[in-house]
């Protein structure tokens, strides 16, 4: 079993400078791979970690130092949602890229049983009601909140398989797995597969890109019916607005970090295998090409499409009100030796437990105040369906 992972033994060393863990070579089972993000443009594998971190700016720090001293290196993983919480990174000689997954995985084939829903649908239907009276008090202008659910599969599920059923589950073949491993204490052995469609930034040379999703309708197999859910998504004043929060937050973010900076006025309608979105493709010019793909993540981190805004307000709200939301809501990605790199929001996920059958998956959905309870309820199960189809169980929720 994969939590062969528990049992490297590490020691503290100075990579680049940084007092680092460094991994001893890691038993045969694995050596595989510990990270992999399938996207349109190509995917990234990472092989055996030589280091790991559970804090973001070790890694950026380690990335600094290994630059200035000619050993340089890649850095992959997972940021977590609360920036109080541990990160899951680690550090590689080299990254393996290659083309994106093929399509045509099926989903697995697993009995899966729904052990537990935190909150209830009913609590989560409450907490919507309460956010958007708080909303309405002038505490915030939106607030995402999110509900989980924990599934118990029959037999061990394989990683690579629900992978690459989920890459296969939309056009663009979006697909990931990442070691949680780093994090520490209730990760360890763990993995976050998902299929995110949703680039925090991506990094190029001098140029930057980002692609913020929010405003959602579920798809529909009925073409008409689907057509009609795009148009009316197209229509709502509602997420338009939930929509231009997150690009007015990201313009913000992006503006004095760019010497130019293209923001579409109107979001462009993008579709996963399950949802129709709202979708703003930004593009820019860096001031300091030297900026890393993972520094820009961490500067961008937590965007309105997952957190809120005001930012401060909204974090708060949900550290209240949910319970703790671990890797869902942060971002995974990798940053190469050249600083070049992308990261995803973590959303269309689910945390894959040590016994590789314990499964938490998340969903969440951006409130206003024109916000309806049932509606958001809704929409977080129709989110649930990417992960919920590439397990093979698509209706555990009816
Ligand atoms: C929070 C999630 O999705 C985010 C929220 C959206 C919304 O509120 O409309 C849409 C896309 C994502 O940015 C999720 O999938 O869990």
């Amino acid at each position: 079993m994969a939590c062969a992972t528990l049992t490297v033994s590490t020691r503290r060393a100075i990579v680049g400078g940084i007092a680092v863990t460094v991994i001893a070579k890691p038993p045969g089972s694995v050596a595989g791979v510990s990270f992999h993000l399938s996207r349109p443009h190509g995917s990234v594998r990472a092989g055996v970690p030589v280091a790991q971190f559970s804090s973001a700016s070790d890694a950026v720090d380690a990335i600094a130092a290994g630059r200035a001293t000619g050993r340089r290196i890649a850095v992959v993983g997972a940021l977590s949602f609360d920036a109080a919480a541990p990160d899951a990174l680690v550090a590689v000689g080299a990254l393996e890229h290659g083309g994106p997954s093929e399509s045509g995985a099926e989903p697995l084939s697993v009995p899966v049983t729904l052990t537990a829903s935190v909150p209830t649908p009913e609590v989560h239907r409450a907490r919507v009601a309460a956010v958007i009276d708080r909303i309405t008090a002038g505490e915030a202008d939106k607030v995402v909140l999110a509900r989980s659910i924990e599934m118990l599969a029959g037999t061990d599920v394989d990683i690579d398989a629900v992978v690459a059923a989920l890459a296969a589950g939309n056009h663009e073949h979006n697909g990931f797995r990442v070691d949680l491993t780093p994090a520490g204490t209730g990760f360890v052995g763990h993995t976050l597969v998902g299929a995110s469609p949703e680039s925090l930034v991506r990094k190029t040379g001098d140029r930057v890109t980002c692609r913020p999703y929010a405003g959602s309708a579920p798809r529909s197999n009925d073409p008409d019916v689907d057509a009609a859910r795009a148009a009316a998504l197209l229509a709502s004043a509602k997420d338009h607005y939930e929509h231009q929060i997150v690009v007015a937050y990201l313009t913000s973010v992006l503006a004095p970090l760019c010497t130019t900076l293209s923001v579409p006025e109107e979001p462009i309608l993008l579709s996963t295998g399950e949802m129709w979105h709202l979708a703003t493709p930004i593009e820019g010019v860096l001031r300091d090409p030297d900026a890393t793909s993972l520094d820009l993540a961490m500067q961008l981190h937590p965007t309105p499409a997952i957190c809120g805004t005001p930012t401060v307000a909204a974090r708060t709200m949900i550290l209240e009100t949910e319970e703790p939301r671990g890797f869902y809501a942060g971002a995974v990605g990798w940053c190469d030796t050249d600083g070049d790199g992308e990261w995803m929001v973590s959303i269309r996920c689910a945390e894959v437990f040590e016994d590789r059958r314990t499964i938490r998956a998340w969903s969440g959905g951006g409130i206003v105040e024109q916000s309806d309870p049932a509606e958001e309820l809704a929409e977080t199960s129709a989110k649930f369906a990417t992960v919920l189809r590439a397990l093979g169980c698509p209706d555990l929720l009816t």
